[in-house]
């Protein structure tokens, strides 16, 4: 932590010393979703990184523009206002406080529920004049979400020769399933400037793995983004509005034994241009269990994880702080 003379940075809790900025990253795995080899790239991009583009995806642009449009609406609203449709908890706005173990960034976000007609619903209704616009918009974003992760998660059972294509799917698909959607907003941080002759960097989503089965990204065109390679260099990503971006989450990790990793990721502010970025988080019902796929095993390889359901994983992911390593107290070497 470093502690900067009043009066630029009241918030010096987000700002932390970091190495010198990473690398714009070119290698990242481009997967178009229309190759009939999708399926072997993608296997292979989740072994390597955890993480991959993905393009000629056919979700129509416009309904990411025009959810863009609506939060940013949101955001820019007084900040009253916005409070009103916090806190976060789960589902609800939420501003500079990323969940509730003391984890802080520069952002405001809004995490909602993935099913229609639900609490998401109620949340974006307390604050807005004309808020089905943009109860309709996110309905159309994460029903479009939706189907893209369901084919995801079906190409990579293809990949990895699965015979029952549907054995991740449904696991999205059921209507327990426990999936969320987020629009993160990372205002731009001016005080940023007079920091970077320092070598320091704010945060506006501190390094973590997504817990879930897959995460689909989509942000506007600005960069912020990071990932961490399995040598544990960090890269930046840069940013297409126009694709969608795939992480590995933990569950995954788990369901193949570690042959996937889930990626480690971060967001950096910029000092003068917002992001907006919008996430699928894809989750299994709570009462699922979490364990590698018995197809998946070598003769003889043991899971390296002891058996549980996604609610007990949920459940102690939400005790953790964002850069905790979530999976340790599962693994069996850890007793
Ligand atoms: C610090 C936290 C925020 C988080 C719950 C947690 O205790 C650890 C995991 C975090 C994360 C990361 C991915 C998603 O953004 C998220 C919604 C999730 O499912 O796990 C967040 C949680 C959150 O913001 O509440
Ligand atoms: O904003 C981003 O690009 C990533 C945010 C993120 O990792 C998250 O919400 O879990
Ligand atoms: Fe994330």
């Amino acid at each position: 932590m470093v502690v900067l003379s009043p009066p630029a940075l009241d918030h010096c809790s987000l700002i932390k010393t970091c190495k010198p900025a990473a690398s714009v990253f070119t290698g990242i795995p481009v997967i178009d979703m229309m190759d009939p080899e999708a399926k072997t790239l993608i296997v292979k991009a989740c072994e390597e990184f955890g993480f991959f583009k993905l393009v000629n995806h056919g979700v129509p642009m416009e309904i990411a523009t025009i959810l863009e449009a609506e939060a940013l609406r949101f955001f820019n609203l007084p900040q009253l206002e916005k409070d009103k449709a916090g806190p976060p908890d789960p589902f609800g706005y939420g501003n500079k406080s990323i969940g509730a173990n003391g984890d802080v960034g520069w952002i405001e976000y809004l995490l909602l529920n993935t099913k229609p007609d639900v609490a998401s619903q109620r949340t974006l209704s307390v604050f807005q004049e004309n808020s089905e616009i943009f109860r309709s918009a996110v309905r159309d974003y994460i029903s479009a979400m939706k189907k893209i992760a369901f084919e995801v998660v079906e190409l990579i059972a293809d990949g990895l020769k699965i015979e029952q294509r549907n054995v991740l799917s449904r696991m999205l698909r059921d209507e327990k399933s426990d999936s969320c959607f987020r629009l993160n907003y990372y205002p731009p941080c001016p005080e940023l400037q007079a920091l970077s002759d320092r070598n320091l960097i704010g945060f506006g989503f501190g390094e973590h793995t997504d817990p879930q089965i897959i995460s689909v990204l989509r942000s506007n065109n600005t960069s912020g983004l990071q990932i961490c390679l399995r040598d544990g260099t960090w890269v930046s990503v840069p940013p297409d509005q126009t694709s969608l971006f795939i992480n590995v989450g933990d569950s995954l990790q788990v369901i193949t034994n570690g042959r996937f990793r889930s990626v480690k990721h971060r967001v950096l502010v910029d000092n003068v241009k917002s992001r907006i970025s919008m996430i699928y988080f894809g989750g299994p019902p709570l009462n699922e269990k979490i364990v590698p796929l018995g197809c998946l095993l070598a003769k003889g390889e043991e899971s390296l994880y002891r058996e549980f359901t996604w609610s007990e994983y949920k459940k102690s992911a939400y005790k953790s702080r964002l850069a905790d390593c979530r999976l340790g107290p599962f693994e069996k070497t850890s007793g």
